[in-house]
């Protein structure tokens, strides 16, 4: 287990180029299943999720060829689909969130699909009913085997198009159907699907790939079904979550930041939360200026009651940037109800906070109030473990922000999303030691 040790009170100063979207990463990945042609990656992050899932297919017989640090180029024209069955595959697999993906392209392409219970932030109930209810409604068979430690099989002779209302718009589970969708004889409307960008970008990609897909970056996606789709090239976004993490970052420890090249137009109403809580910052064509500030001041309502911030599927805000809010407006001039609907476990952290000197009440598993320091009070250092892996960056930007040193365990939780997060801040001037 590694840790971080954290000399806080450090003002950082300097640019900061946010790494490729690890959640986008793990789709688009998952897609280079669909077609034995070459598909091309580029902006890939160099985190441990991704990296897993490289391998991953890479065991499952992908060919790969790394063309620079952040570029691949895959070809999947001879998979071993007896290694599905191996323990193996099970064990590597069951590492992380995003293998669940392969199994929408694999049912697409080979009838077949097998995945054990996969891994990710333990941050509440995470089920996957929308992934299997979609793929049966496109006829695939689903079974579930308890006793053999939690292992998806799906199969299907053929694949039919037809119409089907999601029982939630989850993010992973539309776009597996919409990659299974894809192959699928006639006509398939996905309704009450997930609008990520990170599903925006899956969609235009597999359009590239001679996909027929209409209704983008809306919750009603159209698929007209191909037999075959071919090779194709993509360039994965920056970012939103590690942009949202940055200007937290930024705003905590009064520094002067500015995140280059943003690509602000798909961030969505996320510079806006931030920009409630009093946040300044400018857009400077894609880039995002941050100026050292003192005070910030959350907002009210037009009424004068308080602010509330809370996750909603696309284009609403996402979960992943509440920690980061919530610690955000420990320093911030007001108060705050965090309302985080959509996980159960991911505001436990708070009593690191709370310990650190921070003054939040947690109301329940899912609401958080923090009532702002102004900066009258400083927190101070402690030693922490991270929970998962936006907490983890939270507490990573509290103890930058307090007196003395903290230490942060179990950072694997960070790597798994952040790319050398500790050398890159320190490049602009934070003081931060890996152990
Ligand atoms: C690898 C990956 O891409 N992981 C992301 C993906 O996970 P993932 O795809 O696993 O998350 P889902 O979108 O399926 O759902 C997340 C949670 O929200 C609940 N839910 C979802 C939709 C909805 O309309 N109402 C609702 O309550 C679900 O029951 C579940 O508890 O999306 C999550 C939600 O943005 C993000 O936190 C994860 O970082
Ligand atoms: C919850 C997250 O990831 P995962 O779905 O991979 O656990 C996240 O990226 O914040």
């Amino acid at each position: 287990m590694a840790s971080f040790k954290i000399t806080g009170d450090q003002r950082l100063k300097g640019e900061i180029i946010p790494q490729g979207a690890k959640n986008e990463a793990l789709q688009i990945l998952c897609a280079v299943m669909l077609t034995p042609e070459v598909v091309t990656i580029h902006n890939i992050p160099d985190i441990r999720d991704v990296n897993q899932l490289i391998h991953l297919l890479g065991d499952l017989g992908v060919k790969i060829k790394r063309l620079t640090p952040s570029s691949i180029q895959f070809q999947a024209d001879d998979i071993h689909l007896d290694y599905l069955e191996t323990e193996e595959y099970r064990v590597k697999a069951a590492a992380l969130r995003g293998s669940v993906m392969l199994l929408g392209p694999m049912l697409a392409r080979f009838r077949k699909g097998r995945i054990p219970r996969p891994g990710g932030d333990k941050i509440g109930r995470r089920k996957m009913d929308t992934h299997f209810l979609g793929f049966e409604k496109l006829g695939a068979t689903f079974s579930y085997d308890r006793e053999d430690g939690g292992f998806y099989k799906v199969d299907a002779d053929n694949l039919k198009g037809t119409f089907m209302l999601l029982d939630e718009a989850s993010v992973t589970g539309t776009a597996n159907i919409l990659m299974a969708a894809v192959m699928a004889e006639g006509e398939t409307t996905i309704y009450n699907a997930a609008c990520e960008p990170y599903l925006q970008q899956l969609a235009k990609m597999l359009n590239r790939m001679g996909a027929k897909i209409t209704g983008i970056a809306s919750n009603l996606l159209r698929i007209e079904g191909v037999t075959a789709l071919k090779g194709t090239e993509h360039t994965i976004l920056p970012d939103m979550i590690e942009i949202g993490s940055f200007i937290g970052l930024a705003a905590m420890t009064q520094s002067e930041i500015t995140i280059k090249d943003c690509r602000i137009a798909e961030l969505g109403i996320i510079p806006d939360v931030f920009k409630r809580l009093g946040i300044q910052m400018e857009f400077r064509n894609d880039d995002i200026f941050i100026p050292a500030q003192e005070h910030y001041r959350i907002e009210n309502y037009l009424d004068g009651s308080t602010l509330s911030v809370a996750d909603a599927p696309w284009p609403g805000f996402t979960p992943d940037l509440l920690s980061i809010v919530l610690v955000t407006a420990i320093q911030a001039q007001g108060t705050v109800l965090i309302h985080q609907k959509m996980f159960e476990s991911r505001l436990f952290f708070v009593d690191k906070l709370i310990e650190m000197g921070a003054q939040i009440i947690l109301c329940d598993p899912h609401r958080a109030t923090v009532i702002g320091h102004n900066r009258e009070t400083q927190l101070r250092g402690i030693r922490m473990t991270s929970p998962d892996i936006r907490a983890g960056v939270a507490l990573l930007i509290a103890a930058m922000s307090a007196k003395g040193v903290s230490i942060i365990d179990n950072i694997e939780q960070i790597d798994r999303g952040y790319q050398y997060i500790d050398t890159r801040l320190n490049a602009i001037g934070a003081e931060i030691i890996r152990l």
